[in-house]
């Protein structure tokens, strides 16, 4: 697994954000606008040239694979390939997650045409991405947790558009965190969502 150190101040991973940031939010567009254009043939040829001049210019200099996962010296996470929640990566919806003191982890989203599986509702696995990445978070809040499984009701279809997500721990049973939580819109549930979240061994082990 790829963790590693940046060592730059807020300073410098802010200037960064406000330089990728809009990047990212642009291609996204771009992935809204190629699904949903009606314009015509000859404008189509020339927006794909465009745009295969523009990833060009991109790859003139490339990391080797993914992002992976950095640090700054302060210990703050710099996820920024991440597929839910990533700055860099527009196919990210991006899911931004909040927290309060009781415990309960949520995630307000809105999910456009990009993530679209039935007419007009939510892909069933980017439903399940929103739910692993938010119940993940949710049982990493005290240690680090990797999924090992995650059950989903889908109980109705998930409309495209605005959404809420929440999740909360339901029990700590040693290395394992199950973590319960549901995905609704404005009519109420649509998902509902159970994961075993797996610790590393502790040395004793
Ligand atoms: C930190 C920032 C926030 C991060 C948010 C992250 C959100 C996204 C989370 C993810 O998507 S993680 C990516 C998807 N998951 C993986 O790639 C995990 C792949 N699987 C593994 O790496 C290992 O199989 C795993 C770490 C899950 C477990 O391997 P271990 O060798 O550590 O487990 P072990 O066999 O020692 O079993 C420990 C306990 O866990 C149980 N267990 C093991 N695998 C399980 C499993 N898959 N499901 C349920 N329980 C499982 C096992 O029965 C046992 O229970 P008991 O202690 O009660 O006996």
């Amino acid at each position: 697994m790829k963790f590693t150190r940046e060592d730059i101040d807020t300073q410098e991973l802010d200037r960064r954000r406000a330089l990728y940031g809009p990047l990212t939010a642009a291609v996204r567009d771009l992935v809204d606008a190629t699904i949903r254009t009606e314009v015509d043939e000859a404008v189509i040829r020339e927006v794909q040239a465009t745009v295969v001049a523009a990833t060009a210019k991109l790859r003139a200099e490339q990391i080797d694979g993914g992002f992976g996962m950095r640090f700054t010296a302060d210990g703050e996470s710099i996820a920024w390939g991440n597929a839910g929640i990533g700055l860099r990566n527009a196919i990210a919806p991006p899911l931004v997650i909040v927290s309060d003191d009781a415990g309960l982890h949520w995630t307000e989203v809105t999910l456009g045409a990009a993530y679209e599986g039935p007419p007009g509702l939510v892909h069933g696995g980017i439903c399940a991405l929103v739910m692993d990445h938010l119940l993940g978070t949710t049982a990493s809040s005290i240690e680090p947790r990797f999924t090992g499984t995650l059950t989903l009701r889908y109980r109705r279809g998930t409309p495209l558009g605005p959404l809420r997500a929440e999740a909360r721990i339901d029990r700590n049973e040693g290395r394992k965190t199950v973590v319960v939580g549901t995905l609704s819109d404005a009519d109420g549930v649509t998902v509902e969502a159970e994961g075993i979240f797996i610790g590393p061994p502790t040395p004793t082990e």
